[in-house]
């Protein structure tokens, strides 16, 4: 290019001296042709009056006028610059005074038509010879104005924010972290930054849960939910995660944001509110509501399970008085403490509300049969009938009680509650303090095992039960070795009751302990009368599991000799095999330290259930007893043979019950059998008179 096609610098512009007039009129024109192509650059032109002399289309719009409107007319007339209109024009005045183009500065400038834009200005002036007019070219910086606030705006929004943002790279690493996110997790960003962002639920990575989450977002860009967040020192939170896919301009994900708001507070009071909608204020129980929704659930699962579940339907007897005559503040003490021993006497899947008043009913999930719900009835209504200690008073009360049972007296909620309701009606009308159920069937039962029950209970206190003794004889010599004790119990009504009859009740009522160390104890007394009258003869006594369960088993077998004045190898235990089956360190510590006190051990019923055979050598057992069903059920010479073999390797005596025949006796006798039980060896004693002896 011609060094005299290069275009001139402003300065050289600017300077007079710098430029011939007539070259630099020339440049000017070329100059000014070719800012009037730049749309965003408005340039026009002012003498020293102020008034423009040029105007581009760029300026003309910026106020909001033609070309031809602008010259003419003052600068200041068609752009107004508010309050730094003094500045501007010192600003002006200076480039007049000195020939220097103005610093270039943001401004904001309000056309005629009202409109504001913001312009990046600067002021050059222009000699022709002399300092004629002075350039003035606005750039509309508007938008970049706008995006610059938009942007501090954002990273205000971004610092400030109360909940946690975090932002990440397309890699899901965080690269950035607000001064929240500190606040709420206590993790300083340098700690986080660079770290993959984690989403979890209930304080664990859920694998399924966060492709779910991260399938959302790569199809929706967004994904949002409730999750569990850990602050630094460890402490799990609920937290409700926002996370978006931020997109470049080609479409791709350059970042994600995440916002997490701790949400401890809501929940609480969420739980709050829902705690207060769902109990009853006074005693804090659930209310209808809320058993409603849970009887709802248990009945559903009954279904499912094909279980029974049971409602206790319970009104108060004469709470009216208790509020007339003492107030009723000690009327809602004693509403409160009714409630706590009501939770008490239920299992922690049981629900016990209080609908109002003086009522309140309870749901037994999946009850195992009627009398279950029997004994929970009646634990309650002893329960409720024990004194209360409110303030200074003693107060006594009892309680109603009406049960109905699912499926038997109704298959949904509203059934189920209106029949244990009328049972407690009846309940009420039957005298009070007491409980009933919905049918009159059920009901009877109840109340006939509620009556075997009681007497079972006073019939150790009454002694109203018997031993019966049972000869165990040697095979060969036919002599007495021993005798088992059976229990009878003489019931005043009906008779004398053999054990099948009352076991299975004793059992559920908690009393085979102490009817099986009576047994014990009775047994090992019989036996020294025994020998004081000249027979050594040993005897069994069956022990129970729930006996051989007790803590004080050892001591209880020791006292019962004790009283007796009986050495122990006389007394012999019988175990069943569900007792060893129990297995485990504790069986064997057990059987030990009853071999250490001397009493031999036996295993009865050998030979039906046992399944672990290897581990009996392991247990100091000396005794084993062919089960009974094996002769008397249904002769079988096979299993009584290897029985009788293994138990000679182990080197125990064998024993064989329910010997009934001389032929079975040959068998035995033939196969090596130590000693035999049954009616033939209740015969052979009575015949050889040796059953006299036990008496
Ligand atoms: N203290 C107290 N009393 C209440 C509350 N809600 C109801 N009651 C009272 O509980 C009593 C309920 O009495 P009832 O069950 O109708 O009668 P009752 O005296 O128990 O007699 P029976 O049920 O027939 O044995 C009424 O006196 C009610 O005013 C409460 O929140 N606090």
């Amino acid at each position: 290019m011609d060094q005299s096609e290069k275009f001139p610098t402003p300065a050289q512009l600017a300077a007079p001296a710098a430029l011939p007039a007539q070259e630099a009129l020339g440049w000017i024109t070329r100059l000014v042709a070719a800012l009037e192509l730049m749309p965003g650059v408005a340039v026009c032109s002012i003498d020293r009056a102020g008034v423009v002399r040029f105007c581009n289309q760029a300026c003309a719009r910026l106020c909001g006028v033609t070309p031809q409107q602008a010259v003419g007319r003052r600068l200041d007339e068609l752009l107004s610059r508010g309050e730094r209109e003094a500045e501007h024009a010192a600003l002006l005045e200076a480039v007049w005074q000195t020939g220097r183009h103005g610093p270039a500065g943001d401004w904001i400038v309000r056309a005629a038509d009202g409109r504001e834009h913001w312009v990046c200005s600067t002021k050059l002036p222009i000699f022709q010879g002399e300092l004629g007019q002075v350039f003035c070219m606005d750039v509309d910086i508007t938008a970049r104005k706008h995006a610059e606030r938009t942007l501090t705006l954002a990273a205000q929004v971004f610092e400030n924010s109360r909940d946690a943002i975090l932002l990440t790279d397309s890699q899901r690493r965080i690269i950035s972290v607000n001064r929240a996110y500190g606040g709420i997790t206590g993790f300083d960003a340098c700690e986080v930054l660079g770290r993959p962002l984690t989403v979890s639920r209930a304080g664990v990575e859920d694998e399924t849960f966060l492709r779910e989450v991260w399938n959302q977002i790569e199809v929706l860009d967004h994904w949002q939910g409730e999750t569990c967040s850990r602050r630094r020192d460890g402490e799990v939170f609920p937290a409700w995660l926002s996370l978006t896919a931020i997109r470049d301009g080609q479409g791709q994900v350059s970042n994600y944001m995440a916002i997490l708001s701790d949400i401890t507070e809501r929940k609480r009071s969420e739980e709050h509110t829902r705690h207060l909608a769902e109990h009853d204020f006074l005693t804090d129980l659930p209310n209808r509501v809320l058993l409603l929704d849970r009887l709802s659930l248990a009945l559903s699962a009954a279904r499912r399970k094909g279980s029974m579940l049971a409602i206790l339907f319970l009104d108060l007897d004469r709470f009216k008085p208790v509020n007339d005559t003492l107030g009723h503040q000690v009327g809602d003490a004693l509403l409160r403490e009714v409630a706590a021993r009501l939770l008490k006497c239920v299992r922690k899947v049981d629900t016990v509300s209080r609908q109002g008043g003086d009522e309140f009913v309870v749901i037994l999930a999946d009850i195992g049969g009627i009398d279950h719900a029997a004994h929970v009835a009646e634990a309650v209504r002893q329960a409720i009938g024990q004194p209360y200690r409110i303030g200074e008073h003693e107060l006594h009360i009892s309680a109603s009680i009406g049960v109905s049972i699912f499926p038997s007296d109704g298959d949904d909620i509203d059934t189920l509650i209106q029949n244990a309701d009328v049972a407690m009606y009846h309940a009420k009308e039957g005298g009070r303090d007491g409980f009933r159920f919905f049918s009159a069937a059920m009901n009877q039962r109840i109340v006939e095992r509620a009556t075997f029950e009681n007497g079972l209970r006073r019939a150790l206190d009454e002694q109203q039960f018997e031993l019966v003794f049972e000869p165990e004889l040697d095979v060969r010599s036919g002599v007495l070795v021993g005798a088992e004790a059976l229990v009878r119990w003489r019931h005043p009504e009906l008779g004398l009751l053999a054990p099948e009859r009352f076991l299975d009740v004793a059992e559920e009522a908690g009393l085979m302990v102490p009817i099986g160390n009576w047994v014990m104890r009775e047994a090992c007394r019989h036996a020294r009368a025994w020998h004081d009258e000249g027979h050594q003869v040993g005897v069994a006594v069956n022990l129970s599991p729930a006996q051989f369960q007790q803590r004080d088993l050892l001591e209880q077998v020791q006292a019962a000799l004790d009283e007796a004045g009986l050495e122990a190898r006389f007394l012999e235990l019988e175990l069943t095999e569900a007792i060893l089956m129990q297995g485990g360190a504790g069986v064997a510590d057990t059987l030990r330290g009853l071999r250490q006190l001397g009493v031999r051990l036996s295993l009865d019923d050998f030979g039906t259930g046992w399944s672990r055979l290897g581990q009996l050598k392991d247990y100091p057992i000396d005794k084993l007893k062919i089960a009974q069903a094996f002769l008397a059920g249904g002769f079988d010479p096979t299993v009584i043979r290897t029985i009788i073999a293994m138990a000679r390797s182990m080197d125990m005596t064998v024993i064989a019950e329910g010997v009934e025949t001389a032929e079975q006796l040959e068998f035995l006798r033939g196969q090596g059998c130590d000693q035999y039980q049954g009616y033939h060896a209740v015969a052979a004693a009575r015949a050889s008179g040796q059953a006299s002896v036990l008496h």
